[in-house]
């Protein structure tokens, strides 16, 4: 279980993360949204213990994680930027985890090797980018950690092996009730891994929910009426955007579907049809809502 009590953090006089807060239960994958700059990494690298929270504080399992040496072998981040030692081959980089980490499983990193098919003797900086990410995890599930902390985790691996990744992740999850977050760009990757998410925008936290409840608050509504309403009636509910499609509108509505379909049915539409949103719809109009915008959204 993770903490994270107005957690502040801040470079020089820029304030990269603003009095956030939030809980993250065990056996949890979290996902983390946000534009560039909104502060991802930075609160990533603060929930690993790398930086120190400048305000606030950090807690796994109840314990401090800023340099907590006994907690940091239970915690692997692995960065957006890999590093390696130079010249080091996997089997050199095995055997530096092998002496630093005691829960280090040999049984499961000759297993491992069979899913990622790298030869343990060569040389981690003369592999291709995608196979340098295959090493990481590879390394990084042998030392079976319970709380997993990913930035832009698949950026790079191949369809297969996302799929692959994919599967072993939620294999230490089912298995172990380890906790894994992560960040990523790629709303349709975190749509399949995680059953919470979080938006970051500009430091502060936006949103955050369960991704069932997520799912179930806010609905594309397409609706031809006989004749339109006039304008004022929408302002009964939530509309987060309207537009114009022929003689199709559709609505973001965000509350309760029922409440949402009654008042549409109200005026007796022609066509109604209330759809849920992918996660990178609610992302976009989640961000709309607060000044972020993106002209013309096209699905
Ligand atoms: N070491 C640092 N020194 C000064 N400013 C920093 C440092 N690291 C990050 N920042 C600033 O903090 C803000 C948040 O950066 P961060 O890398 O956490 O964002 P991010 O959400 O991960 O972005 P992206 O999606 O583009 O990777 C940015 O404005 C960045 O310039």
């Amino acid at each position: 279980m993770i903490e994270v009590k107005n957690l502040t953090k801040i470079f020089e006089d820029f304030e990269a993360i603003k009095d956030v807060s939030l809980y993250i239960n065990k056996g949890s994958i979290y996902g983390l949204l946000g534009s560039n700059g909104a502060g991802k990494t930075t609160f990533l690298k603060t929930l690993a213990g790398i930086y120190k929270e400048d305000k606030g504080e950090v807690f796994i399992d109840n314990d401090r994680v800023f340099e907590n040496e006994k907690l940091k072998q239970r915690v692997i981040f692995i960065p957006d930027a890999l590093y390696f030692f130079s010249s080091y081959t996997i089997e050199d980089m095995a055997k530096f985890y092998r002496d630093i980490y005691i829960t280090w499983n040999e049984d499961r990193y000759q297993r491992l090797q069979k899913v990622f098919k790298i030869d343990f003797n060569k040389k981690i900086h003369k592999l291709s980018k995608g196979m340098q990410r295959q090493v990481a995890f590879w390394l990084t599930l042998s030392i079976m950690p319970d709380v997993l902390i990913l930035d832009e985790p698949l950026d790079g691996l191949d369809s297969v092996m996302r799929q692959k990744v994919k599967n072993l992740l939620i294999q230490e999850v089912a298995e172990r009730e380890i906790t894994i977050i992560i960040s990523s760009h790629n709303l349709r990757e975190l749509e399949d891994l995680c059953d919470h998410i979080a938006i970051l925008h500009e430091g502060s936290l936006l949103m955050e929910k369960d991704m069932d409840d997520l799912k179930k608050d806010i609905h594309k509504v397409q609706v031809a009426f006989r004749e339109p309403p006039i304008e004022e009636s929408f302002n009964k509910i939530n509309v987060l955007y309207k537009e114009q499609r022929g003689s199709v509108m559709l609505f973001i509505v965000r509350g309760d579907r029922e409440k949402v379909l009654t008042h549409f049915n109200g005026y007796r539409p022609l066509l109604l049809d209330a759809l849920p949103l992918t996660l990178e719809e609610i992302f976009i109009y989640e961000m709309g809502d607060k000044g972020y915008v993106i002209e013309n959204v096209i699905f």
